[in-house]
């Protein structure tokens, strides 16, 4: 290879922020994933598609460090996810990662402005500062007024509004969303979709989308599409 070769190669896995290559997990006699690829760049939506039992949430679970593939390699910049201490994979997913679910992810007792603080507060933030950001959060997700209510008396959009200012308050480098607009009509799923959007675009985090809905994965930059377990990444660089 020559040196310009090499340079360049460099500078194109640089820019990778989350590599999975070759995953495997099987549950029981079930394979969830079979020889899956994936990566995603900083600022980069990416919508992983596919048929109900695909392995789509599987895949996000590995590439999170929440599940650990039989086989094949996870790479959050250059560092390998199964070489990492348990205590380390933790404040990875603390630290640099965001998560939004299709329901049930807020504490129910605790008001939103709490629930939207709780992470920097778990990352020894102070309360007064954690609940000063959580609130410009609120606000630029246009749910300022359900603050001090708690996530039973607000509406699933608002609710969800609230937990994607929770996924982003921490500053995170991937925001992991398993069909964060599921529970919603479409009109709340679409406003839901171009607040995550704009507000992973403005702090440069990249975004996993696990969406079956075409409609949703039309705010992705791109697509990736798993099948019985197999995903093929063409913009894969192992
Ligand atoms: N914890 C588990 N225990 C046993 N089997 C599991 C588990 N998680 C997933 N599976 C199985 O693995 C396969 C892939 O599941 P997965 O949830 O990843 O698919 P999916 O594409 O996200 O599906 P959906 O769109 O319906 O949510 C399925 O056959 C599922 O039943």
């Amino acid at each position: 290879m020559t040196e310009a070769g090499s340079a360049d190669d460099g500078r194109r896995a640089g820019e990778l922020l989350l590599v999975a290559t070759a995953l495997r997990k099987t549950y029981g006699h079930t394979p969830a994933l079979d020889n899956a690829d994936f990566s995603i760049r900083p600022g980069e939506v990416v919508a992983v598609m596919g048929p109900s039992g695909s392995g789509k949430s599987t895949l996000l679970h590995c590439l999170a460090g929440i599940v650990r593939p039989d086989a094949g390699q996870v790479r959050y910049r250059h560092r390998e996810l199964s070489e990492m201490s348990d205590a380390e994979r933790s404040a990875l997913r603390r630290g640099e990662f965001g998560f939004v679910f299709q329901f049930g992810q807020l504490v129910p007792e605790l008001t939103c402005v709490e629930n939207v603080a709780l992470p920097l507060r778990l990352n020894g933030v102070k309360r007064k500062e954690a609940e000063r950001r959580a609130t410009e959060w609120l606000d630029r997700l246009e749910v300022t007024d359900v603050s001090a209510k708690r996530p039973g008396e607000v509406s699933g959009g608002q609710g969800q509004r609230v937990a994607v200012a929770r996924a982003l308050v921490t500053g995170p480098r991937v925001v992991f969303a398993d069909e964060p607009t599921g529970a919603l009509d479409s009109l709340n799923g679409e406003r839901v979709m171009e607040l995550l959007t704009a507000a992973a675009r403005d702090t440069q985090a990249a975004v996993v989308l696990v969406t079956h809905e075409a409609r949703v994965a039309a705010y992705s930059d791109r697509e990736v599409v798993v099948r019985d377990g197999r995903s093929r990444d063409l913009e894969h660089v192992a």
